[in-house]
Order: structure tokens, then sequence, then C-alpha cells
């Protein structure tokens, strides 16, 4: 299947890393996620039933870091990836979550996973 919908820079405040003064204070997270679906059935019907609904995903992603307080961005995206597909039916995703300010001199730091197969 090489249809997606994808959710870009979604943006959360939450507790997130491994020195001790992070985890006392709100972080800002940037995420990306692209999904694998199958848009035509939503294309056709016009039913937002039938399609994988971005709305719905970014609120599963909002509660994971309401709910959780991961040390490394390696275990959220795995984390995150796993609840995803798991409460979305979702067969493949790529997610990339981006921490922008923790290394000074870079633009952004963070990781990619891609899980599943499509
Ligand atoms: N590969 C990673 N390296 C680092 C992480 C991480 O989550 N994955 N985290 C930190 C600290 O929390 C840092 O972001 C504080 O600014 C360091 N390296």
């Amino acid at each position: 299947m090489t249809d997606t919908v994808f959710i870009e820079g979604l943006v959360v405040e939450t507790v997130i890393g491994d020195y001790e003064w992070e985890r006392h204070v709100l972080q800002r997270l940037e995420i990306d996620l692209e999904m694998a679906w199958g848009n035509r059935a939503p294309g056709a019907s016009d039913n937002v039933a039938d399609a994988l609904d971005y709305a719905a995903v970014s609120e599963t992603i909002r509660r994971w870091f309401r709910d959780n307080r991961p040390r490394l961005l390696e275990a959220a995206a795995e984390s995150l990836a796993a609840e995803i597909r798991k409460r979305h039916g979702v067969s493949w995703l790529s997610l990339c979550l981006r921490k922008p300010g923790a290394v000074p001199d870079a633009r952004s730091v963070g990781v990619r996973i891609e899980r599943g197969s499509r």
C-alpha cells in the first residue's frame, strides 16, 4: 500500500529528558508522523469513518505525552509508535521526534523510526 496519512509539526510540551533538571520542566517536542493507509475507500465514500482520522491520532499523541514521562526520545518513539499502531490499526508508520533547543548550536535534534510493513 503506497497511500499515507500524515501529521507534520505537531507541537507538544512535555516532561522528557535524561538530566535531573529535565525531570522538572516542560520542554517542546515537534512531531512528524506518516502512516500507511488505503485512501481509496474514504476517497469514494467521503466518510471519515473510512479514513485514518489525523485529528484522532493527534489526540492519541497528546494523551500519550500527558500520561508518560520518558527519559529518552528513543523510548518515547518506540512506545508511542506501538500505541498508534494498536489503537488506530496502522500497519506501517514513520515517526520523527524533534527536540529543538536541546543542543544550542543545532536547529534541532531527534530520532526517526519506522515500524511495521506496508
Ligand atoms: N540519542 C539521544 N541522545 C540524547 C537524548 C535522547 O533522548 N536521545 N537526550 C539527552 C538529554 O535529555 C538532552 O536532550 C538534554 O538537552 C541527551 N542525549
